[in-house]
């Protein structure tokens, strides 16, 4: 199964004791590029891009839907992006074991807080109960807020409310096939390190505080780049070289840093593509994928 990668522009933290109420509104934008989830006979094994790796939101997972022995497949990603780098892979690496594991096995032993009955039925209620195990493994894991919501939902996401029950606009953008999103990776930066230190989280929420409301007064991409652009730059998240870099972009629709990775987003027209591609240095061009 495929799972869009998803960008976020700028979000607010909101932590609870329910890992289901612990989430983050803000916006983003789900890819045409992202992670193929495949289950293969196996001892319970984690493959990303044929490596074998201990996946924390995988293994969780697997523990709430209680298969850790009665496991009988591995699990293989095929990924467009590593992790750690913004793309909200780990969100697709939950999101993707949730759905394929649900339509392998017939769940019996439910943790009392998620209803297991015929979860393997790929109804509106089962579906939401996957949703809410793979949210609650990127939380668990600290590796995601708002990223296993917005790639259920897809096209570009407006999160209005943190966590479950979910509140979200997915924004209709008549001209959406128009736009081309550049994504230029410079290198890993671990969503942990940030969601979980204090003083990240007070420059995070105090930066962001008027900008959904800002975004939702005017819903277009152009304003979401500019919001996006006032966050990473205002945070502190984004470092020096990205912001100038953004900056030589202006001429397009926007370009700001992926959150929470040390990456590069732009959204550009079709005739601002090559002078775009030019200033990146490796950039793969995506669409927003709905
Ligand atoms: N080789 C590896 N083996 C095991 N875990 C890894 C490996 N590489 C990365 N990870 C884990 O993957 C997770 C990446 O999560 P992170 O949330 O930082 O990335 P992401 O979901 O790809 O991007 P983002 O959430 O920033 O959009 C981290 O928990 C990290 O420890
Ligand atoms: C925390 C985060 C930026 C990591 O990708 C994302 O999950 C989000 O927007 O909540």
């Amino acid at each position: 199964m495929f799972i869009p990668s998803h960008i976020t522009g700028f979000f607010k933290i909101t932590r609870h004791e329910n890992l289901l109420k612990t989430g983050s509104t803000g916006a983003g934008i789900t890819l045409n590029r992202g992670v193929s989830t495949k289950l293969v006979e196996g001892p319970g094994n984690v493959y990303f891009n044929d490596e074998k790796i201990d996946l924390c939101p995988s293994k969780d997972v697997i523990h709430y839907l209680g298969l850790k022995n009665e496991l009988k497949h591995d699990i293989t990603y095929i990924s467009d992006f590593p992790l750690g780098c913004g793309m909200g892979t780990s969100g697709c690496c939950a999101l993707g074991a949730a759905y394929e594991l649900s339509s392998t096995y017939n769940f019996k032993n439910m943790q009392n807080d998620i209803d297991r009955s015929n979860l393997y039925n790929k109804n509106e209620s089962n579906i939401s109960e996957l949703i809410k195990i793979a949210h609650k493994a990127e939380v668990r894991c600290n590796t995601g807020l708002g990223d296993v919501i917005a790639q259920h939902t897809k096209g570009f996401v407006i999160r209005k409310s943190p966590g479950f029950p979910i509140g979200v606009e997915s924004v209709d953008i008549k001209n959406m096939d128009e736009y081309n999103v550049l994504v230029d990776i410079f290198g890993k930066k671990e969503t942990d390190t940030v969601i979980n230190d204090p003083s990240w989280i007070e420059k995070i929420n105090n930066t962001s505080d008027e900008l959904l409301g800002k975004l939702l007064k005017k819903p277009t991409l152009e304003n979401f780049m500019e919001l996006s652009y006032y966050f990473a730059k205002n945070t502190g998240l984004a470092s020096e070289e990205i912001i100038e870099i953004c900056d030589d972009l202006r001429f397009t629709a926007g370009a700001s840093q992926a959150m929470l990775g040390n990456a590069i987003f732009c959204i550009c027209k079709d005739e601002e593509l090559n002078d775009a591609v030019s200033i990146l240095s490796n950039p793969v061009v995506c669409k927003i994928y709905k």
